[in-house]
């Protein structure tokens, strides 16, 4: 078979650089070599030299015709990028044999003719760029590729009305200068107007035509994302003024109950945490004095934000986050997450909760109690501050973002490989036994965990954030009704019973089946848990793993563990799932296996 594989890639470089004469002789590409041992330009092979994993032959003044039928005979291929070489002719429908293919460039050729509708077959795709070539006629319907992430088609001559791509999921889209008509999808505001420029025909949002006879959904939402990056600040500014407004009518009512509260609250954190400090003594001028009398009138040091301990920002006061240039980047239903660079080059994130009906007193209680637990994987919260309509958490920025990202296809196409996705699921599952072990008797679980919120540090180990965040209303319908059939059956003292952290344990069962999937649970109506759970056992290593897991080689013993580690942590009846103590012992025996096997190759 390999002997056929490396017949087809012959063949298919022999058409894609007719004048084999003209090519460099070290290229390699001919039957007498290999095509991973002896290195063909551009080749990669997959870390036992088994298999081809990618094709890379950028801007090397190819003149000839695309063979999709021949390069698909390497099933393994998941990268094939031909960008900026004068490949004429078009794409044949076979480039569905290319089942493992998840990144296709082919930007800045002649190719033209219709794009092959079997493209929409190949669900592993996350990067497609046929940008500058001559493609016309329509479009196949993408929306089936769940995990898409690039679709780049500028400067093309493709007609007909634009597919619902999954746009919440999209990270780059462009359409621009094709002959696209009809109205927009709704892309969620997520693209604006550059991304479909230059087609006569378009209507709607994000452009500025309006649609003629039905016109497009007007929801305020799909308003371009740039808008949104400075409307932050002054939204940001808006909530301080607010916050500023409430506390001054407070003022003049004295509500004797919150006082105490917060008094009660205050004592016991200052004992707790009296190197930290909490910046209440607010001593000068302008409207911060205000908050010194509310203070001193309140018998209190109870100031509106309050910074727990950390180095990066030991005298962090609000009015340098208002001053602070501010943007958005992300919007949830809930609230909103801002970036916000401070003058000593410090870079947070606030995260803005509205509709948190949880009281004052028990949030500070929380927050006092969370940053006595620290673990090196689970992210502190810097300071936050609470008031009735808002709450605001502010975290460290961590700029080199989270498992979503870089589960979902990173920036320069570099694959994740299985390694470090167990390592990256033994660290979460520690670092959460840990949080479930001090935490126990207080009940706090984390209640929102899902790739979004695992972020990667500096040295890319992971990290958890918005541990104890917990809003119910947050949760999605699958967690409500798990968390609704919790039978609180009294067995444990205190509040912490072990049933309040099954919620945990579904949420990052999903995180299992994200890292052995490939695929992102966020898609339009997908539901991930359902999917896998319907796939019947011998199907597994065909269907549900994610390609680039398979022609990397990784073991299907170890992801068929996995898989089962899984499925139990999303077990509809919160009782029969494992506790992650337990979850965490049975990925560090997998994870050991695979170092052993590892070791026992060399
Ligand atoms: N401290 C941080 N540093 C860098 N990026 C962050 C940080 N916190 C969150 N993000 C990223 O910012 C984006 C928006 O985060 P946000 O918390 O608003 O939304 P979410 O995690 O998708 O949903 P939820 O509101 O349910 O937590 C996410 O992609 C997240 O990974």
């Amino acid at each position: 078979e390999k002997e056929e594989v490396k017949q087809a890639l012959v063949e298919f470089m022999g058409k894609l650089y007719p004048g084999n004469v003209l090519r460099d002789a070290n290229w390699g590409w001919n039957s007498t070599s290999d095509p991973c041992t002896d290195k063909w330009q551009g080749v990669t092979c997959d870390g036992g030299l088994q298999s081809v994993k990618k094709i890379v032959l950028d801007q090397l003044n190819l003149t000839g015709v695309l063979d999709a039928s021949s390069v698909c005979e390497a099933r393994s291929l998941a990268v094939l990028s031909l960008n900026n070489n004068k490949v004429a002719g078009n794409i044949a429908e076979q480039i569905s044999n290319c089942i493992s293919l998840t990144h296709l460039y082919l930007s800045g050729n002649r190719l033209s003719g219709k794009l092959p509708g079997s493209l929409s077959g190949l669900n592993n795709l996350k990067r497609i760029d046929i940008s500058n070539n001559q493609f016309y006629d329509e479009l196949a319907d993408m929306s089936k590729i769940s995990g898409l992430l690039t679709f780049l088609a500028q400067n093309n001559e493709l007609n007909g009305t634009i597919p619902n791509f999954d746009f919440s999921n999209l990270v780059e889209f462009n359409v621009s200068n094709n002959n696209f008509s009809g109205p927009i999808p709704d892309v969620k505001g997520h693209f604006n107007s550059s991304s479909f420029l230059g087609n006569p025909g378009l209507c709607g949002k994000p452009l500025s035509t309006v649609c003629p006879s039905a016109p497009p959904d007007k929801k305020k939402g799909s308003s371009n994302y740039k808008y949104f990056m400075y409307s932050g600040y002054a939204i940001l500014v808006l909530i301080f003024v607010l916050f500023f407004a409430y506390k001054v009518s407070k003022r003049n009512k004295p509500n004797d109950e919150r006082t105490n509260a917060v008094k009660k609250g205050v004592k016991s954190d200052n004992s707790s945490n009296k190197n930290s400090g909490i910046s209440s003594d607010l001593k000068t001028e302008g409207y911060r004095s205000e908050y010194s009398i509310t203070s001193a009138e309140g018998g209190t040091a109870s100031s509106p934000l309050i910074v727990l301990s950390s180095p990066l920002v030991n005298e962090l006061k609000f009015e340098d986050l208002l001053r602070s240039p501010a943007e958005i980047v992300g919007r949830g239903k809930h609230g909103s997450l801002y970036k916000v660079m401070l003058d000593s080059g410090v870079t947070l994130v606030v995260k803005r909760i509205k509709d948190w009906t949880i009281p004052r007193d028990e949030l500070e209680t929380r927050m006092q109690r969370l940053n006595q637990v620290k673990h090196p994987n689970v992210m502190p919260v810097v300071a936050y501050y609470c008031s009735k309509q808002e709450k605001l958490l502010v975290y460290e920025y961590q700029e080199n973002g989270s498992l979503f990202r870089l589960l979902h296809g990173s920036q320069n196409g570099q694959l994740f490989d299985w390694g470090s996705r167990l390592s990256i699921a033994a660290s979460i599952a520690e670092a959460l036994s840990f949080m479930h072990k001090e935490l126990c008797d207080d009940g706090i679980v984390h209640g929102n965990l899902k790739t979004s919120n695992i972020l990667l540090k500096k040295d890319m180990d992971v990290c958890i954030s918005e541990y104890g965040l917990k809003v119910v209303e947050n949760q999605d319908q699958s967690l409500l009704a798990q968390a609704s059939s919790i039978e609180n059956n009294d067995t444990t003292s205190g509040h912490g019973d072990d049933s309040t952290f099954k919620v945990d344990i579904y949420g990052f069962g999903i995180i299992l089946l994200e890292l052995l999937t490939g695929k992102s649970v966020q898609s339009n109506g997908f539901d991930l848990a359902q999917w896998v759970q319907s796939v019947v056992r011998e199907e597994w290593t065909v269907e549900v793993f994610d390609r680039a897991l398979i022609s990397e080689g990784a073991s299907e013993e170890r992801m068929v563990n996995l898989l089962l580690v899984a499925l139990n942590c999303i077990n509809r009846s919160p009782d029969a799932r494992p506790t992650i103590d337990q979850v965490a012992v049975m990925i560090n025996s997998i994870k050991e296996e695979e170092e052993r096997s590892i070791s026992s190759d060399q």
